[in-house]
């Protein structure tokens, strides 16, 4: 009987559409099927791996760049073969492209797979039903993204009306006769929609996720050289976006957008951070990351995300050994980088500085959730 394929289903989506959110979703309700992710950042923080491995430690991460870049595709090979080795016993891998990726590209790196064990599995594309419009708008390459997708999600469809709903539907029915349109709110769609569920087995190290450890293992018996496994990696890379080098940016998503990193291992002021929230520019579409303003009675991590106007705060206990440390990721386009870098700059408490008071977080809690 011939060997079955693992299935690669690409999940992709324009920035904060929710597809870190839907991968999550995937990880916690896959029963006993197991789910092999790869997450492509965008930045060298790599803010959606340490989202998705918060929840579930299995996971590689190709950081950095857009895959979609990518001159040399051997680093995708290298963890498609990882995780296609029987030992792993994958059933489906998921890769979540960046918000800028352009999906056929990738869909491309995996049709010329020389792996025999992996099989494409269709196109996932995430749409922001509150932000559609005006994100097409801007960008008219979303269109053919919808038109290749195998299925569409309108995600955060609990932000929109049902009138604004069912235009967006129309519009995604024009772009895409006859693909499948699952409407959601925080990426909550039936599992089996990409792959057969498994029911859980009763030994829960047979259903677990796979661990880094897991996957790595298999290379290095110490376990130590985590390699390009390992989430910390310290590749030595540009602090601005780089697209591993030679990518045509013509035509592509993300040829018009700059990314800015900011880490600071001092505390962050939440009153300077609003202002400066407040005061961003309207090029700056997306900032995620994750913020410690180590105020008494405040000292959790806080999960920040920006989307075109909105913005949240999510609450979260930091692992045990985890470093205190604020990492912001910010994209945008037409904004001015160095503007946006000394701004997040101010926002640090200096040594010497008195600690913020506690009510000095009003402005962050009334967008706090959890
Ligand atoms: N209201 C609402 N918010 C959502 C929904 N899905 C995701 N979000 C929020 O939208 C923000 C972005 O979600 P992510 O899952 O990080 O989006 P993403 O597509 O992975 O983002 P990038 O990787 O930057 O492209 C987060 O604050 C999510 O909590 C939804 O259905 N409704």
């Amino acid at each position: 009987m011939a060997k079955r394929q693992i299935p690669v289903i690409v999940l992709a989506g324009f920035l904060g559409s929710g597809k870190t959110t839907l991968l999550n979703h995937l990880l916690g309700r896959s029963g006993g099927t197991r789910i092999g992710a790869i997450v492509n950042d965008f930045g060298s923080i790599e803010i959606d791996a340490m989202s998705v491995a918060g929840q579930v430690d299995s996971m590689v991460s190709l950081g950095n760049g857009c895959l979609c870049c990518a001159v040399d595709t051997s680093e995708l090979d290298g963890f498609l073969d990882r995780l296609s080795r029987p030992a792993a016993r994958i059933d489906v891998i998921v890769i979540e492209a960046s918000g800028l990726a352009e999906p056929q590209e990738v869909i491309r790196m995996i049709l010329a797979s020389d792996n025999k064990d992996i099989v494409y599995g269709g196109l996932v594309e995430v749409v922001d039903a509150a932000e559609f419009a005006a994100t097409r708008a801007r960008h008219p390459e979303l269109d053919r993204h919808v038109a290749i997708a195998d299925l569409v999600v309108l995600n955060k469809a609990d932000r929109v009306g049902d009138e604004a709903r069912r235009e967006v539907l129309g519009v995604l029915e024009e772009l895409a006769p006859g693909t499948p349109v699952v409407p959601a709110s925080y990426g909550r769609i039936d599992p089996e929609l990409l792959f057969d569920r498994k029911p859980r087995e009763d030994d829960p190290s047979k259903t677990r996720q796979l661990s880094f450890e897991d996957l790595c293992a298999d290379d290095e018996p110490d376990g130590h050289d985590h390699g390009s496994c390992d989430l910390d990696h310290d590749h030595d890379h540009d602090h601005d976006h780089d697209c591993h080098g030679g990518c045509d940016h013509n035509g592509h998503l993300h040829a018009a957008y700059e990314s800015v990193e900011f880490v600071s291992e001092e505390p962050v002021d939440p009153r300077r951070l609003m202002e400066f929230l407040d005061s961003r520019p309207e090029g700056l579409y997306r900032i995620k990351g994750f913020v410690y303003f180590g105020i008494a009675g405040h000292k959790h991590k806080f999960a920040v995300h920006a989307v075109g106007d909105f913005l949240r705060f999510y609450r979260s206990s930091w692992a045990r050994a985890e470093e205190r440390l604020t990492q912001l990721v910010l994209i945008g386009r037409g904004v001015d980088t160095a503007a946006l870098r000394a701004g997040l700059d101010r926002c640090r408490v200096t040594a010497g500085e008195p600690p913020a008071e506690e009510h000095s977080m009003w402005g962050v809690l009334r967008y706090a959730q959890g």
